[in-house]
């Protein structure tokens, strides 16, 4: 009993081909064809029991195909979120009196059952609620999820061992207790990955949490739930709500015993959740921990001395993969006219139109739609607007149609005026802006990406010449949490990128490290005197 156990050391989950010919792809089809097969009911998970919830019920479609139901929903009403908040509560003490390694051991076997027999469910969920290619489907809501789990582990257990010093005579240790109340997990659509690490983070320090999905991330959440319930969460840990999220604002928000909200979304989202508990404020019995990561507008940025194939291939995997649905999409490239004027321009022009939008089933396709109707109208609004805008120009793409799902196609735009809205606005589409400086004029077009956006998330540099590589470093410091040296600006992996970025993309609590654990915990610090004083005189009053 007690022993001080070593944890599994982690390693980042393989990621599998699917290519033509293996038992992957073989298994994965049959699962997807299973899936689409059914239409099931979305329910919220409540103190371990599902139901659906009381407000007004709503589809979850396919974005690639949008008459196609995959399940029905329901917005939780401001009575389903306060059970949620009560059942979190209850759960609470048994919880945290739950040894760590017990709690460590929910979470590994959720990653192991995840990499062996869940990986075609939540894959093919994800695939098909979120219209995923299988490989950004594998990348992230297998290979991802399963590292958080892991890594988790491994983060956590460096910090229970970091402990104080003690001299002679005194004993000091630290309790990591878990937070003081609740925690309130806020998910984006975007990955699945993200949607389970936000609530089982707080999980594995002995919290309990309530935990709301976006409605498009619905049917991978709920299968993710049941492969957490499978691999032993208790009742009552994380409680799962449904819906848009106006139920959760107006109670789990303001509830006395919120402890922490751990959100990814937009900026905007995010400013109105920290509003929320900032008028609140004298209202909850601990100040809220407030961990978000938010909205991004990633450059990359090409020297004169840079490789352009290996510009273009950055380019057109930063900015299309995923349909650009990703906080650290390439969105704004800054590229030497040297570069572009001997055929940068036609490369980039030539890999953009090769790429193929497409039903994520056929595996034929690069990517797949837009996560919905909102989604699309933005796109399109910004297409439109650049097609009538004199400084820019549509390079590549520019069409977009929602007669069957809602497909944009991927759009380069080329932009004179680089503080244009397509080089600061967050589209979160298939829509990249590219400005063309002047070969002279590195030092000035590195001040101009710095403040062109409001956001500071990743960034890319690509030179062969050593000190363009370091003049980069120094003037973009802030300009990027996540800053890539000749490679494109998304694909972080945990353990080796840890992710997040500052200014208005977020508090750069760095998901997949320690930092981000560390937030989930309320250290107390224990100091014992063996042989305490028995009289209270100094030696100096003689
Ligand atoms: N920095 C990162 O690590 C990171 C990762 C993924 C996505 N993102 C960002 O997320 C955004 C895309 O995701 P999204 O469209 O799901 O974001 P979003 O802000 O629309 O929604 C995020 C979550 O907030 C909920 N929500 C919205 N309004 C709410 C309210 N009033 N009360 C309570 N909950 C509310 C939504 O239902 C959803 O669950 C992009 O801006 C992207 O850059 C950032
Ligand atoms: N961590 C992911 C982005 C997550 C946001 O959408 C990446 O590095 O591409």
């Amino acid at each position: 009993m007690d022993a001080i156990t070593s944890v599994p050391v982690p390693a980042n989950e393989p990621v599998k081909s699917y290519a033509v010919g293996t038992a992957e792809r073989e298994s994965l089809k049959k699962r997807l064809a299973e899936l689409q097969a059914e239409s099931v009911e979305l329910t919220m998970t409540i103190g371990g029991k599902q139901r659906m919830a009381g407000g007004e019920r709503f589809n979850v479609v396919q974005p690639h195909n949008h008459s196609h139901v995959l399940g029905v929903c329901a917005q939780a009403t401001n009575e389903d979120v306060a059970e949620a908040v009560r059942a979190a509560k209850d759960a609470a003490a048994d919880w945290a009196a739950t040894p760590f390694d017990e709690r460590a051991a929910v979470m590994l076997r959720a990653a192991d059952l995840l990499s062996g027999p869940w990986r075609d469910t939540i894959n093919g969920a994800t695939m098909l609620g979120q219209s995923k290619s299988v490989h950004q489907a594998e990348i992230e809501a297998v290979c991802e999820m399963a590292d958080f789990l892991r890594f988790n582990v491994h983060f956590a257990r460096r910090i229970l061992a970091e402990q104080p010093v003690s001299v002679p005579g005194e004993w000091n240790r630290m309790e990591y207790r878990p937070l003081d109340g609740f925690v309130t997990a806020i998910t984006p659509f975007n990955f699945s990955a993200i949607a389970a690490n936000l609530p089982t983070a707080p999980a594995l320090m002995g919290n309990t949490v309530v935990w709301k999905p976006t409605p498009t991330q619905q049917f991978a959440a709920h299968h993710t739930m049941r492969m957490l319930e499978a691999a032993g969460l208790p009742p009552g840990v994380i409680n799962m709500v449904t819906g848009d999220g106006q139920a959760v604002s107006e109670v789990a928000l303001t509830d006395p015993d919120l402890a922490g909200l751990h959100f990814t979304g937009s900026t905007a989202t995010f400013k109105k959740l920290w509003k929320t508990i900032g008028e609140n404020l004298d209202n909850y019995r601990s100040y809220p921990r407030i961990v978000g990561e938010t909205g991004g507008k990633d450059f990359v940025v090409a020297h004169p001395s840079a490789d352009p194939a290996k510009v273009v291939t950055a380019l057109v995997r930063g900015a299309f993969e995923y349909q650009g649905q990703k906080c650290s999409a390439a969105s704004r490239a800054y590229v030497p006219r040297s570069l572009w004027e001997s055929g940068l321009r036609e490369k980039l022009i030539t890999a953009t139109n090769d790429i193929t939008y497409g039903d994520p089933t056929d595996f034929s396709h690069f990517g797949g739609a837009v996560i919905d109707a909102r989604a699309f109208a933005k796109h399109k609004a910004a297409i439109d607007r650049a097609r009538n805008e004199s400084s820019l120009e549509i390079l590549a793409g520019g069409e977009y149609d929602d007669s069957v799902g809602y497909f944009v196609q991927p759009t380069v735009l080329l932009g004179d005026d680089p503080y244009d809205e397509a080089f600061t606005t967050e589209y979160f589409g298939p829509i990249m802006a590219v400005h063309v400086y002047e070969d002279n004029r590195y030092s000035e077009i590195l001040d101009t990406i710095d403040e062109t956006s409001p956001y500071a998330l990743t960034g890319a540099v690509f030179a062969t010449d050593r000190d363009a590589i370091q003049q980069a470093h120094r003037q973009l410091r802030h300009a990027a949490g996540n800053f890539y040296v000749n490679d494109k600006p998304t694909g972080s992996i945990v353990g080796r990128q840890p992710f997040g970025g500052g200014r208005a993309s977020g508090t750069n609590d760095k998901a997949g490290s320690m930092f981000n654990i560390q937030r989930w915990v309320n250290p107390r610090a224990i100091k014992e005197t063996f042989d305490a004083p028995t009289h209270h005189a100094y030696p100096h009053q003689g």
